[in-house]
């Protein structure tokens, strides 16, 4: 054994050795610079040179970088021409060293980019390149296998833009960079290929493992690539591998300074009058440039390019030539929703992609997408295939170009029903209506004998539905109110489920938006099996959280952007073709005004006769007494019975909500609530009330008993007067209108002031309850509960008292009055009703005052 381990020390000290001897002569070598030839020779040189390099490399290929601001403007084309450093054939003779590149030839380092002058100059060359070539004209792939991968990183805004994607890091990454290459320069590609593209591949440092077959490719690639618009920067070409780089300009690290080799083809040495073997001084290659130029010019170029591909929207509708509504939605709809790679993405509502989840964070292109999907249907089916009932929980303007707005009375004919910034209660209401429409198309199913969707419109006319629902996660809870949904969240949860299972089958479908998960994501078994009914999903910018945890398709996406999975949010294995998974790109709709104007009159002009625009319900406007069908129909002696109306219900069909003051004991009505706003609505519910009986027929005896509501009162009394005979009286006056003669209404603001607690308590409900059918009703206000609950006594029931309507008064007060638990949390510009049997309540949105009304 000791024999082998003798030599083995001999033959390291012998490496060593020659290693010392290599190092040193490497020093010597590097001392010994190109000898300067005559002095005054080298200056005139360096001026000629100095002005060659401005006619061939002006602008970004060759200034010196300082002189240049990040907005200057690009040559026509890619430059000839670039500069990778100063020659310097004296300390004070300097001049651009630039070589041709682009269109002829290549460039190859040494030294790979580990060396911190080359990543240097490497960064140089490709912010040169970049910015002197007008945007997207310029490709660039790059491989970078030094390590930590962050040669480009200062390139990053390039991803987005396609222009300069990640650079590849190993083997695998260099390999699939080589094959698109490969395919660039390929003669019959079969692609259609666009000459007016530059293809770059830069490598900073070969990947580990790089092979003979890998650099017989590259030079394959070097020989072939000029003519076909693909060049290639090589740091770091081995030296032990069979053959150059051919048709490369070479650049050797020396300490210090560098050597620029002959560019194919031509000859240094001409310039010099020396010897041809390349550049006879040394160079100083390009130092790095500074991070926030090469930021500001990617950026720069990032927007351009997007500007420059930006996708028109007339791309995603059918050809205007076409007719109009020409398809059928018997087997389903489909639009096309966005671009892939040049191809058009189409996607579905069908049975088996019934319904879809859209997520992404705010101003992520959500309402665009939308918006787009929602133009594309009405554009491709007409009323008769397609009803749509949109609505977004959130605040703000939605879905104005399907909406008559007070420029434009046009709308898209296929919106039924429209709701901003609509309660939930609203959302509650259209899924009554819609889980009654599946019921009759369910039964209609089977009285014919078991027929689904698709056969039943064969003798029926049946519009598929599609419902939008955006800012979801505000269904299932108030703005903070914590993950977990409450009550009425709960109920709504439970109701999208079963509209979501039975819908698909008949024509019923939905489309859920908002920010991420939706609120649908985590919690109960239920609703997973109930994410099960919604297979398209669409992540925009900030919205992978409805694709499965493991599919990171939609990091970093652009705005402008989607990934569209129909496969529930499914990924797969890296790399792999998803055929179930597209990233799109898809234009913005706000961004298009003439297509929108133009489709909308288009479809507005084609709409069925007789066609009504949408119902509106706006969440934060307050209704108007004066345009309210019903009070009009009053005004005009159209109304069955005197009612007080209150205001709009919280509903699809926007109903007036009404008290009926007919002649039966209760028909009155109590307003209960602590503040103005209670007094308010007693205010207009009388105004209507007035309304509904002729001019001159009717008696308004009018208390305010407190302060607070004196104003009020007289404003009432003021516009009723002339209209009816109107009495302004204290409580003595109230008490002696009743019993009294005739058509007669009391109307009392502040019936818990203590005066009026004392009322003889049986003047009070013999009034409520025999008032009525001899002509008389009272409207009155209570600012706090139990002087009204006392009028109940122990046996009284309250429809034979009086409608209640409460005005910000927590339900939990009003559980005795309705005698059961009361799930009512008051919030602004909202007030609940409660009329006869139906314990349920009313959400209504009371009419505004009328002062508001004048403003508005
Ligand atoms: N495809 C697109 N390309 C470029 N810009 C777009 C695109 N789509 C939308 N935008 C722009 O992005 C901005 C946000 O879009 P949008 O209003 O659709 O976002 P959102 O996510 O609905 O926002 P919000 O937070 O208001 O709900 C808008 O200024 C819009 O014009």
């Amino acid at each position: 054994m000791a024999v082998p381990k003798a030599r083995t020390g001999r033959a390291a000290a012998l490496h060593r050795r020659a290693a010392a001897i290599v190092t040193a002569a490497a020093e010597v070598l590097d001392e010994i610079r190109p000898a300067p030839a005559d002095q005054r020779r080298q200056y005139e040189l360096a001026d000629q040179l100095r002005s060659a390099a401005e006619v061939l490399a002006p602008g970004w290929a060759g200034s010196s970088l300082e002189s240049l601001a990040a907005e200057t403007p690009p040559g026509e084309g890619p430059p000839a021409f670039v500069r990778i450093g100063t020659g310097a054939p004296l300390d004070d003779a300097r001049f651009p060293a630039v070589v041709p590149l682009l269109g002829t030839a290549h460039l190859v380092v040494d030294t790979d980019a580990r060396e911190p002058r080359v990543a240097g100059l490497l960064r140089s060359v490709l912010l040169r390149l970049l910015a002197a070539t007008p945007a997207g004209c310029l490709l660039v792939r790059a491989v970078d296998g030094t390590g930590p991968g962050e040669v480009f990183a200062p390139f990053g805004a390039l991803a987005d833009a396609g222009l300069l994607p990640p650079a590849a890091r190993d083997l695998a990454g260099l390999r699939a960079v080589l094959t698109e290459a490969e395919q660039w320069v390929a003669p019959d590609a079969g692609r259609h290929r666009r000459r007016d593209r530059t293809l770059l591949v830069m490598v900073a440092k070969l990947p580990e493992l790089t092979g003979p077959d890998d650099l017989a490719r590259l030079v394959a690639l070097a020989e072939s690539g000029r003519t076909s618009g693909l060049h290639l920067v090589v740091a770091g070409w081995p030296s032990t591998a069979r053959s150059s780089l051919p048709q490369a300009t070479t650049v050797t690290l020396r300490n210090g300074y560098a050597l620029i080799g002959d560019p194919p083809g031509t000859s240094f040495g001409g310039l010099g009058g020396g010897s041809s073997g390349g550049l006879n001084t040394p160079v100083f290659v390009a130092e790095d440039p500074p991070v926030e130029l090469v930021t500001t010019v990617c950026r720069r170029l990032a927007e351009q390019v997007e500007a420059g591909t930006r996708l028109a929207l007339a791309g995603l509708l059918p050809e205007p030539e076409t007719p109009l509504w020409s398809v059928s939605s018997a087997a389903g709809l489909s639009t096309t929703v966005g671009d892939a790679g040049g191809r058009p993405v189409p996607v579905g509502f069908t049975e088996l992609t019934p319904h879809w989840l859209v997520s992404g964070r705010s101003k992520a292109g959500r309402s665009a997408f939308v918006t787009n999907v929602l133009l594309g249907l009405t554009a491709r089916y007409g009323p008769e295939e397609l009803a749509c009932h949109l609505v977004d929980l959130g605040p703000g303007e939605s879905f104005v170009e399907f909406l008559q707005t007070e420029r434009d009375r046009s709308w898209i004919p296929q919106v039924r029903s429209a709701a901003l910034a609509a309660d939930r209660e609203y959302v509650l209401e259209l899924f009554d209506q819609l889980e009654a429409e599946v019921r009759r198309r369910e039964e209609a199913g089977q009285r014919a004998g078991g027929q689904r969707f698709a056969e039943l419109r064969e003798h029926t006319a049946l519009p598929r539905i599609v419902c939008v629902l955006d800012n979801l996660p505000l269904l299932f809870g108030e703005p903070g109110a914590g993950p977990a949904p409450d009550r009425l969240g709960t109920t709504v949860l439970a109701r999208l489920d079963t509209l979501a299972r039975t819908g698909r089958a008949y024509g019923v479908h939905l489309l859920l938006a908002g920010e991420g998960d939706l609120g649908l994501g985590t919690g109960s078994g239920s609703r997973d099996s109930m994410l099960g009914q919604f297979p398209v999903r669409v992540a925009l910018p900030g919205g992978g959280a409805v694709l499965e945890p493991s599919n990171d398709a939609a990091a970093g996406l652009p705005v402008g952007s989607a990934v569209v999975n129909t496969a529930g949010g499914l990924g797969g294995p890296r790399g792999a073709t998803r055929g179930h998974e597209r990233m799109v790109r898809f234009p913005d709709p706000f961004d298009a005004v003439e297509t929108v104007t133009e489709l909308r009159r288009r479809l507005w002009a084609a709409r069925p006769e007789g066609s009504a625009p949408p119902v509106v319900f706006a969440g934060d406007a307050r209704p108007s007494l004066r345009n309210d069908p019903r009070y009009r129909a009053a005004l005009l002696g159209r109304a069955a019975e005197p009612a007080a109306l209150l205001g709009r219900a919280v509903d699809v069909a926007r109903s007036t909500v009404a008290v009926p003051l007919g002649p039966a004991a209760g028909r009155n009505l109590a307003v209960l609530g602590p503040g103005l706003a209670a007094a308010q609505l007693l205010v207009t519910a009388a105004r209507a009330t007035a309304a509904h009986h002729p001019p001159g027929t009717a008696r308004f005896v009018i208390a305010a008993l407190t302060e607070e509501a004196r104003a009020a009162a007289a404003g009432l009394a003021g516009g009723l007067t002339g209209q009816h005979t109107v009495e302004i009286v204290d409580l003595a006056g109230l008490v002696s209108a009743w019993p009294g003669g005739g058509p007669t209404v009391l109307v009392a603001f502040g019936l818990d002031v203590p005066s009026a607690t004392e009322l003889p308590g049986q003047w009070l409900r013999s009034l409520l309850r025999e008032g009525p059918p001899a002509g008389t009703h009272l409207l009155g206000w209570w600012r706090s509960v139990p002087s009204f609950a006392a009028l109940l006594g122990p046996e009284a029931e309250l429809g034979e008292l009086a409608a209640v309507v409460a005005v910000d008064m927590p339900g939990a007060q009003l559980t005795g009055v309705l005698g059961r638990p009361v799930q009512w949390r008051p919030r602004p510009g909202r007030a609940m009703l409660w009329d006869g049997p139906d314990r349920q309540g009313t959400l209504l949105v009371p009419f505004a005052a009328e002062d508001e009304e004048k403003v508005a």
